[in-house]
């Protein structure tokens, strides 16, 4: 870093110090090619991830406006609700008021979690164009969270996706568990790899892999990218990291070196799954976008907006955001 501060002097390049090839080639590869793309697609979770854990109830009218405000902010695809049983989660039990009373914008795909052809019913009468398919790569996950096991998930998610196809909505899936599960541990990326090509192959327009819990590491996310790119394409991926263990942001750095370009996020920071104990939020919108505008990278988000979307929903919920952008920038 001195060097390249050094280097990069106007006064010190004219030097011939400069022009011996070692320091050459180091200035080169300090500002040569960016090995990430120039625009990003942020998916933001908030709505549903972000509310699904929250104990108190919050009321419809606040789903919405909180949905409308990141889209005034340039969010272009939202994750509204869920479409699960109220028994199981009840902060979702609204979900078709939520998608009844929301105002869609044009441009903008307002996307909702589906788990069986029961919940596909439920959307399909609120005019859900498109769905999220949740499946896990751990064995036990899969039974806590959906009551089956993977094999029964699979089966599920076929029906669902005749369906969909039948009526002409659009599935997006997910896996859960990437790197570690709360009730096994390490996930070994082959069973990842299992679970995001059968989603690819069964018509999922996008694959997004979800480090549930927050453990992994710019390492073991990368093996799991490597195993998984060997049957999905990097750019039909995503990557949706809690941050439990503050590993979010390099795990998605790591990923836009090896070729994803979605990421989801959660407005504040919030999240977690009911089902994964332990589970912190998810990867903070305004945390993201601040890095990616960094990095150069374009969102379409207007940090600022998210910064006070972030204040609105977590003033709601009587809490702070967790994320060190919302608290560094000045509420607007
Ligand atoms: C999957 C089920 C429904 C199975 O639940 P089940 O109890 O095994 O289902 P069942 O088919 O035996 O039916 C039992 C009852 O549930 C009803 N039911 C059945 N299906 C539905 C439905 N779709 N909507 C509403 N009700 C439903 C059904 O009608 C029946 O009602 P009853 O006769 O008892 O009154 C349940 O386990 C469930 O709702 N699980 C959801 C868990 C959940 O939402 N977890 C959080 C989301 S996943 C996540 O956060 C991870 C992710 C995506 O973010 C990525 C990551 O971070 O890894």
């Amino acid at each position: 870093m001195i060097v390249h501060r050094v280097l990069r002097s106007s006064m010190l390049r004219k030097h011939a110090i400069c022009q011996k090839p070692f320091l050459y080639r180091l200035l080169k590869q300090e500002s040569g090619p960016r090995n990430w793309p120039n625009t990003v697609k942020v998916v933001e979770v908030g709505p549903r991830d972000g509310l699904q854990n929250e104990p108190t109830n919050v009321p419809t009218d606040v789903k919405v406006d909180l949905i409308s405000r990141l889209v005034d902010a340039g969010i272009k695809e939202i994750e509204t609700t869920s479409f699960v049983s109220a028994k199981w989660v009840p902060q979702m039990g609204d979900n078709r008021e939520v998608m009844k009373t929301l105002t869609r914008a044009p441009g903008v795909n307002y996307v909702a979690l589906v788990p069986n052809l029961k919940g596909l019913e439920s959307a399909e009468t609120v005019q859900t164009e498109t769905i999220a398919l949740f499946l896990a790569a751990s064995e036990s996950f899969s039974r806590k969270n959906t009551n089956c096991s993977i094999e029964e998930s699979k089966e599920r998610a076929r029906a669902v996706l005749e369906r969909a196809r039948a009526v002409g909505m659009r599935v997006r899936g997910y896996v859960s568990c990437i790197c570690g599960c709360p009730y096994e541990g390490k996930i070994e990326p082959q069973k990842v790899a299992q679970i995001a090509k059968f989603l690819y192959e069964e018509g999922c327009y996008e694959v997004s892999l979800g480090d549930t819990i927050g453990t992994g590491t710019p390492a073991s996310i990368a093996a799991v990218l490597a195993e998984v790119t060997k049957y999905v394409p990097a750019d039909k991926l995503a990557l949706h990291c809690h941050n439990t263990y503050g590993q979010a942001l390099p795990n998605i750095f790591m990923g836009l070196q090896m070729g994803v370009n979605v990421f989801d996020s959660s407005v504040g920071g919030l999240g977690g799954c009911p089902y994964a104990k332990g589970a912190s939020g998810n990867v903070a919108t305004e945390d993201l976008v601040y890095m990616l505008h960094g990095m150069g990278i374009e969102t379409g988000v207007d940090l600022n907006k998210i910064v006070s979307t972030a204040h609105f929903i977590c003033s709601t919920l009587g809490k702070q955001p967790q994320s060190n952008v919302s608290k560094a920038l000045p509420r607007l």
